[in-house]
């Protein structure tokens, strides 16, 4: 069963102190929530973000910060505490998915990321093993193939309206596709 603890967590922004602060502040997961060693040990060796949703006032998901983003699975969009991450901790974990972006669209937070494919059929292929991990993973990204021969993928969470490690996980199993074979080889520069 999933417990939502509720602590005012000390920002990481300063780590001396907060350093100080969260040691005691694990202390007390164990202490008033309740929690073993491993699950202490599992969150401190997570990177925890803040929540950026006032209502949950100081709430926190936990972003794993050693395990690979492709060997974890989406979450339902539809959960009641799925909140849309901060540009920061986007800012912090953009480069775990290795050749995508963070753009910021008229304030909601996508990742994006353009190939150029060898032809149209060779892009409507990509969009096919694209699509294979998007229904095993639930959770969809955007697709465009523009010009004939440009694919551009963009992935948010649109039940937030922002970013979640949903689309992290996503865009790091894309990178993980057999993709090479469809793209157009980069000119010599
Ligand atoms: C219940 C299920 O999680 C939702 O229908 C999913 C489907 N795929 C999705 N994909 C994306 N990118 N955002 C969503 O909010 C979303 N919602």
């Amino acid at each position: 069963m999933f417990r939502m603890i509720h602590l005012s967590l000390p920002s990481l922004s300063r780590p001396p102190q907060a350093q100080v602060r969260l040691a005691s502040l694990l202390q007390r997961l164990r202490t008033d929530h309740g929690c073993s060693i491993t699950q202490v040990n599992r969150i401190f060796q997570n990177h925890v973000a803040l929540s950026s949703s006032r209502k949950l006032r100081g709430g926190f998901r936990t972003f794993s910060t050693s395990e690979d983003f492709s060997a974890k699975k989406c979450v339902p969009c539809n959960a009641k505490d799925l909140r849309p991450m901060t540009e920061e901790t986007a800012n912090e974990l953009i480069s775990r998915v290795p050749e995508w972006n963070l753009v910021n669209e008229s304030g909601v937070l996508k990742l994006n990321r353009s190939w150029k494919v060898k032809s149209f059929l060779k892009g409507l292929e990509l969009f096919r093993l694209v699509a294979e991990v998007a229904e095993s993973e639930g959770h969809h990204p955007d697709l465009h193939l523009v010009g004939w021969n440009n694919v551009t993928i963009e992935i948010w969470t649109h039940a937030v309206g922002g970013l979640t490690e949903n689309d992290f996980i996503l865009a790091a199993k894309i990178n993980g596709l057999p993709l090479q074979d469809l793209l157009r080889r980069k000119a010599k520069s």
